[in-house]
Formats: C-alpha cells, structure tokens, sequence
C-alpha cells in the first residue's frame, strides 16, 4: 500500500492480513485466515498499538513507515505479548531506535525474557495516563485476558478502546477495516471461536476487565484481530456476546457429541437428536468428533446450553477423540451446561463410566439416565435413547417459562 489506511482523523491502520497459515497457535483451523492489527496515531507525539507476526514484519513496516512520513515513532504501546503481536518487536526497536516501550511491569519481564530489550521501557500502573498533545491515553491493566500482562489502552479524547485481544475475530478483514465498511455478521461466529478457543478459560477476569470498562463511552474498539469496531450497535452486539460467554450463558439448543468407528454409537446419537426435534428443539448441532475440527465443537458447546456426549469403549477407556474433547472442555472450566451422555461396547464397557466420572467432576446438572449399549441397537436401547432425548428438551423448554 503507498497510501496510508486512515480510520479517522489522526488514527491509521497499519495491521496486516495472514491467509497462509493453517493453524492459529498451531491448533486452531483458520479456514478465512486471521488479521493481526496494529494502530497508530499521529499527534504531537506519535504511538503505535501493538506490532504483528514476524512473518509480517516486512508489510508492516512499509506501512508504517508510509503513515509516519518521515516523522519518528515516539511510542510503542504493548497491550499484550503473543507473539503474534509482539513478533515484530525486536525488529522495530533496530528501525527506530529511539522509540520508547510502554506496558506494565508484567510486559517489562516477557520483553527481557523473550526480545532482551531492557532499556528505554516506560512501566505504566493501572489507569496511568500519557498525554500525546491533543490525545491522552489511559491503561488499563486487565490480567488474564488471557495473559498476565493484558492491558487495554484507552484514548479519553476520541473514545477509541485499543483492545488487544478482547473483541478480536479469527478471520482476515477483506477490503474494509472498519464495521461500516464490511458485512460485521460474518464475524461473529468467528468471534465466539476465537472466544471459546483461545480465551474461553477465563471467564471471570473477563468480567472483571468489562467492570473495568463500564463507565467509559467508546465509540471504537480497536482490537488486535478482525474489523474495528465504530457502530454504536456493533459495540453493544459485541460486548454483550463477551459478557454472555465470560458468564457461561447458552442459548436454547444441544450440541451433540459423538466418537464412532462402526456407526452404531453414532445411531444413538441419531436417535437422540430426532427426539430432541419432535419435542420442539430446532437447534441440534452433531458433532462427529473424528471428523470435525474440535475448534468448532468447542464453540457450539460455548452456545448452547444442552450439551450430550457418546462414546464406544475403546481399549477399556473413551474413544480418543471424545477423550480430547473433554480435556478441552474441562481446561476452559465450563459453567452451566446441561449434560446427557451415553456410550457402547462389546465385551466389557467403559464408556459410560468414564464419562460419568467426567461428569462427576463438573458443576454441570445432570439430565436423564445415561445410557449403555451392547453393541448394536435394540428396543431397549431405542427406548432408553428416546427417553434422554425427552429428559434433556423438557429441561431445555422450562428454561422458556
Ligand atoms: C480398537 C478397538 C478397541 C476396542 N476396545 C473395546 C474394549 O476395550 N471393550 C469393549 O467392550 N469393546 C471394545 N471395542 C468394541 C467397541 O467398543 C464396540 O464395538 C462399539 O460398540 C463400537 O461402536 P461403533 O460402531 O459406534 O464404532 C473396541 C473396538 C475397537 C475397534
């Protein structure tokens, strides 16, 4: 680009798009790729907002570059160290030398530790300002969400929130950067994948950090991934689905998840959903845990609030696949999901048990009998799978009253 990306007046986009890599943190799919943004502002004193990828870096600077038109970088705002954001860190500081690092003491530590930069870091406290001329910035300190060094910077005179990761998106920004430029839907999906993958653990600094944030007006939200955000609309909309996730708040529906080699577990997975359908649930999403990308599972079971789970025993324990998925989800702490689970074997069982033992271990409530099959379909079998599908749509329909 020859010609600087402007937001608003003083306010430049210089973030880069990555449509090359396949797997975000080397785990998660990136099917419409992910955006790495980093702002500046030009006032008397000009700031940057967060680097990118290295992988970027060369993109970025000439951005950059092009943007500051001769002037120097006087400051470089850290509002959280991934790398893929701090990437181009080292990088920046040999072009210009003289730029000055602000974060707080946590960012100080990860910039020895991982760029050994030591010199010229400006260490800022919870809702320290820093005046630019005409712009004033305030930090605010938000750890765990979700490192410990994340920040958030706020500019009182035009009510621009530079974010970090918070209210990110996976998903590259094509063609326009702001919401009012693109079609904003087609990130909240990725928005609540991006949540649930990558944040999804840290439900309660979240809220501590939107506390935080309540009394301020923002008119922008500038986060590292995905569009910025400037309708007023927008920003309620995506506020309110950070507030509804960090709550663990899900939506009338069921997820349901299921490991099978041969197709028998997977027929009472079938037999389940259909009940669930004829008692008036319209929102049944099946999972094949083999064969669907647990990045996506996990954002479904982030949705909705039935959550049913089928395994076959395999070597006297779970399905590997559905074992994966449970380690995924007791890592992010789920809240508030009802649970329904049943399983298959051959000649011994251990399925069932084992997500029993799952169960046990959550705070989920727990819906209808589990159910066991010996394996292949019978009556019993059928009845008993009918029977869950009812259990789990009248807890479902209560929750309407
Ligand atoms: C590699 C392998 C290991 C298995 N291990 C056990 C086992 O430990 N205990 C058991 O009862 N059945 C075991 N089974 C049998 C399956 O659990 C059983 O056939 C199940 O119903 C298959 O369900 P599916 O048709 O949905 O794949 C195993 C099957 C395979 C292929």
């Amino acid at each position: 680009m020859l010609k600087p990306i402007q937001i608003k007046e003083d306010l430049y986009y210089i973030g880069v798009n990555d449509r090359t890599k396949a797997l975000f943190e080397n785990l998660w799919p990136l099917p419409k790729g992910v955006s790495y943004n980093s702002y500046l502002i030009l006032d008397e004193k000009t700031a940057l907002f967060d680097t990118v990828d290295v992988c970027y870096s060369d993109v970025f600077f000439q951005k950059l570059e092009t943007a500051l038109n001769g002037r120097p970088l006087d400051y470089l705002v850290i509002n959280h160290m991934e790398p893929d954001h701090s990437g181009s860190l080292g990088l920046l500081r040999s072009k210009y030398p003289n730029v000055e690092i602000v974060g707080n003491k946590r960012t100080a530590d990860m910039i020895a530790g991982f760029y050994n930069i030591t010199d010229n870091i400006k260490i800022i406290g919870d809702k320290e300002e820093l005046p630019l001329g005409k712009h004033n910035l305030v930090f605010y300190l938000t750890p765990m969400v979700h490192w410990p060094e994340t920040m958030m910077t706020y500019d009182t005179t035009d009510k621009i929130l530079f974010s970090g990761d918070a209210f990110g998106t996976f998903g590259t920004i094509d063609g326009g950067i702001t919401d009012r430029q693109l079609y904003p839907e087609r990130y909240y999906d990725e928005m609540i994948r991006y949540y649930s993958n990558v944040v999804g653990k840290f439900g309660s600094p979240v809220q501590k950090a939107l506390e935080k944030l309540s009394d301020l007006e923002i008119d922008y939200i500038c986060s590292t991934h995905g569009p910025t955000w400037t309708i007023p609309e927008q920003i309620q909309k995506v506020i309110s689905i950070y507030d509804k996730l960090s709550k663990y708040e899900g939506d009338e529906g069921v997820v349901i998840v299921y490991g099978s080699m041969y197709g028998n577990t997977e027929q009472m997975a079938e037999t389940i959903a259909h009940e669930l359908a004829m008692q008036g649930i319209k929102e049944v999403i099946m999972h094949n845990a083999s064969k669907r990308a647990h990045s996506y599972i996990i954002r479904d079971i982030f949705k909705y609030k039935g959550l049913i789970i089928g395994s076959p025993t395999y070597n006297n324990r779970l399905f590997p696949e559905i074992s994966a998925i449970l380690e995924k989800i007791e890592e992010r702490d789920m809240k508030n999901r009802y649970l329904s689970y049943f399983g298959s074997f051959t000649w011994a069982g251990a399925a069932v048990k084992r997500i029993g033992n799952f169960a046990e271990s959550t705070n989920f409530e727990i819906i209808g009998e589990p159910v066991e099959m010996k394996q292949s379909m019978n009556i019993p079998v059928y009845e008993a799978c009918v029977k869950l599908g009812k259990a789990m749509a009248d807890r479902l329909i209560q929750d309407r009253k």
